[in-house]
């Protein structure tokens, strides 16, 4: 709880009521997953006869959607996004993002990627000034796991298996810890020329487009340069 009775959930809120306003009639709007998002779900349900639907990033996020009786379309029959409403774990004044700290990096990138327009909502403890204090999640194929876990040591990170966890697309999560990303874009790329490494959780090639920042004096907006 900060000085003006805001706790963090309470700024998730706030910040994720204030990306409805990127919400249009009869738009496809991408539901990304996590806390944050949670509360835009709750947020969307009025607003479930004007979209055309909703696409979302995790088995999760369906089911809460589903319960609010917005229609949940498969990605693949929506020719892509009009809006893709996210959290993050770590974002930049230059809206580079880390991302998949419930596991749902892989999906978030695809439906990120097939949105015109992204919009990432978090509270203020998000922004950093260099990436890499959260541990970057890194989706992997079971079996190329050690491998990966070795590279990433090459790559100056400290590998550590999420223990007990299985991504919605049946893979492992590895968590990068000990990274100072100064270059995004490049480690992005790096990570993703291992073999083996289904997405990791660093969106820089695809940064955002919008950040909803909230903090005690309210909500603050990013836009990319
Ligand atoms: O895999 C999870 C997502 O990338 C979330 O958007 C991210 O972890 C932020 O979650 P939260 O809104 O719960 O802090």
């Amino acid at each position: 709880m900060d000085q003006n009775g805001l706790d963090q959930n309470a700024l998730k809120k706030m910040a994720a009521e204030a990306a409805i306003k990127y919400v249009e009639d009869d738009m496809m709007v991408g539901v990304g997953t996590g806390s944050t998002v949670n509360y835009f779900i709750a947020a969307l349900g009025p607003w479930r006869a004007r979209i055309r639907g909703a696409v979302a990033s995790s088995e999760a996020s369906a089911k809460l959607l589903r319960e609010l009786k917005i229609p949940v379309a498969e990605l693949n029959d929506t020719g892509g996004c009009d809006v893709y409403i996210d959290g993050a774990d770590e974002a930049t004044e230059h809206l580079a993002l880390i991302k998949g700290g419930g596991g749902a990096l892989t999906r978030e990138k695809i439906v990120a990627a097939a949105s015109r327009k992204f919009v990432c909502i978090a509270d203020k403890s998000k922004l950093v000034p260099v990436l890499g204090k959260f541990p970057l999640p890194v989706e992997v194929i079971p079996m190329a796991r050690s491998y990966i876990g070795r590279e990433l040591v090459k790559l100056g990170g400290a590998p550590e298996l999420r223990m007990g966890f299985t991504t919605d697309n049946g893979n492992l999560i590895i968590d990068v810890h000990n990274l100072a990303i100064t270059d995004p874009a490049a480690l992005e790329s790096a990570i993703n020329q291992l073999a083996g490494v289904v997405a990791n959780g660093l969106f820089a090639r695809r940064p955002a487009d919008v950040l909803l920042l909230a903090g005690p004096e309210g909500v603050t907006t990013l836009n990319r340069a």
